[in-house]
C-alpha cells in the first residue's frame, strides 16, 4: 500500500487513500497512526502537520471525500493546503481536472491550475462556507455576536481582531513586521488552544503584515499542530478579512498574493449578495512515496516502510528561492 508525503507551501501531510485498503483504519487506528507518523521523534521524514484521509464520497456530486487529522489527533473540518494535494492526487487517479471533494461541512469545487513553475504543479480549491457568527466558530465574548476589526483587550490590548470560520475557526490580526516576528503569536496561539473561556474548540491564530496593495505576509499558529509554514484556510480567511477591513488595499475579485514562511499562495475573495467565497490557488507537491503493509498501517508500525523521494522538492525550492525575501521568519523543517 502506497501513501504519499505531500505539501502545500511546506505545510506537510501524509496522504492516505483508504479506498485502496482491503479493510479501512477505524478512527482509533487513524488517530494512533497520525500522532505517531507526524511526530518528528516517532515518525518518518521529520514528521508532518497532519494526515489527509481520502475515502469514498457519500454525496453523489463529489468524486471523493477528504478528512483532516491534525498532528495531535484532533479532526478538523477543512484544510486548504491539504485539499490542493488531495485534489492533485484525485485528478491523477481519475484523470479529471475539475471536480468536487466532499469535506465535513461542504462539497468543495477544485480544479487544476497553471503550474507555479516547472515541476511545481498547482491547484485551485474553494474555501467555504464562511461565517462571522460567534456560534459557528465558536467564540464567547459577552457583547459580540461578530468580531470584525475590534479590540479584545483580554487577548492583546494593542491589537484589533477579526474572527471567522471557513468553516474551521480563525482569529486574525493585521500587525507590524515587528509584532509578526514577536513571541506574541505563539503565546496567544498556545493560550487559545488550551482550555480557555473564549474559544472552547480552540482556534487557528494568524498575524498578517500588509506588504502592498493585494499583498500580505501571513504567519499562523495552528490549532492541533502549533506553528506551521502556512495555513491554507488561515491565508484564505485573512484575505477576506483584508478586503473587509482594509478596502483601500485588499480588493474583492482581484488576485491577492499571500506570502508565508513556506512560500506563497494566491487567493481571490468574492462577495455575492451576503455570501462570501474564497478561491485558494497554490502548489500541490509530492515529496515522497512510501510503501507500507496494510497490517503495519493498522498497528502504526513504521519499521518496515520503504521510502522513495521524488524530484519535486528540488523544483519547489528553486521556485521559492526566486521569491522576494520578505522577513527572517524561519521555515519550519
Ligand atoms: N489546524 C487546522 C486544520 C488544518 C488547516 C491548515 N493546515 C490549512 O491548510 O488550512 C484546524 O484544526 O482547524
Amino acid at each position: 500500500m502506497q501513501i504519499d508525503k505531500v505539501h502545500g507551501s511546506e505545510n506537510h501531510f501524509f496522504l492516505l487513500d483508504q479506498t485502496e485498503l482491503h479493510s479501512k483504519l477505524n478512527d482509533h487506528e487513524l488517530i494512533t497512526f497520525t500522532t505517531k507518523i507526524t511526530n518528528p521523534q516517532t515518525g518518518l521524514l521529520k514528521g508532518a502537520d497532519g494526515v489527509l484521509v481520502v475515502d469514498e464520497a457519500t454525496h453523489k456530486d463529489a468524486l471523493a471525500q477528504m478528512r483532516v487529522i491534525n498532528a495531535d489527533g484532533s479532526e478538523a473540518s477543512m484544510c486548504g493546503n491539504g485539499l490542493r494535494t488531495v485534489a492533485r492526487y484525485l485528478s491523477q487517479k481519475f484523470q479529471v481536472d475539475q471536480f468536487k471533494v466532499q469535506t465535513l461541512n461542504a462539497d468543495l469545487q477544485v480544479s487544476k491550475a497553471t503550474p507555479f513553475a516547472t515541476g511545481v504543479p498547482a491547484f485551485s480549491v474553494e474555501i467555504s462556507p464562511v461565517s462571522f457568527d460567534a456560534d459557528k466558530l465558536p467564540f464567547h465574548r459577552a457583547e459580540h455576536r461578530q468580531l470584525i476589526n475590534k479590540t479584545w483587550p483580554e487577548l492583546l490590548p494593542d491589537l484589533k481582531f477579526t474572527a471567522l470560520s471557513v468553516p474551521n475557526p480563525h482569529l486574525i490580526s493585521f500587525v507590524s513586521a515587528e509584532e509578526l516576528a514577536s513571541d506574541d503569536l505563539g503565546t496567544l496561539g498556545k493560550r487559545l488552544n488550551a482550555p480557555n473561556p473564549y474559544f472552547p474548540d480552540g482556534v487557528n491564530v494568524s498575524f498578517a503584515q500588509i506588504l502592498d496593495k493585494n499583498q500580505l505576509f501571513v504567519r499562523t499558529y495552528e490549532r492541533g499542530v502549533g506553528f506551521t509554514n502556512a495555513c491554507g484556510t488561515g491565508m484564505s480567511a485573512t484575505s477576506l478579512a483584508f478586503a473587509l477591513t482594509h478596502p483601500q488595499q485588499g480588493h474583492f475579485d482581484q488576485e491577492i498574493t499571500v506570502y508565508n514562511p513556506g512560500g506563497l499562495v494566491k487567493t481571490n475573495v468574492h462577495k455575492i449578495a451576503d455570501t462570501y467565497t474564497i478561491a485558494l490557488i497554490g502548489n500541490a507537491t509530492v515529496t515522497h512515496h512510501l510503501e507500507i503493509s496494510e497490517s503495519d498501517l493498522h498497528t502504526a508500525t513504521l519499521d518496515h516502510v520503504r521510502i522513495r523521494e521524488t524530484e519535486e522538492e528540488t523544483s519547489y525550492l528553486q521556485f521559492v528561492n526566486h521569491l522576494p525575501k520578505i522577513n527572517d521568519i524561519a521555515v519550519k523543517a
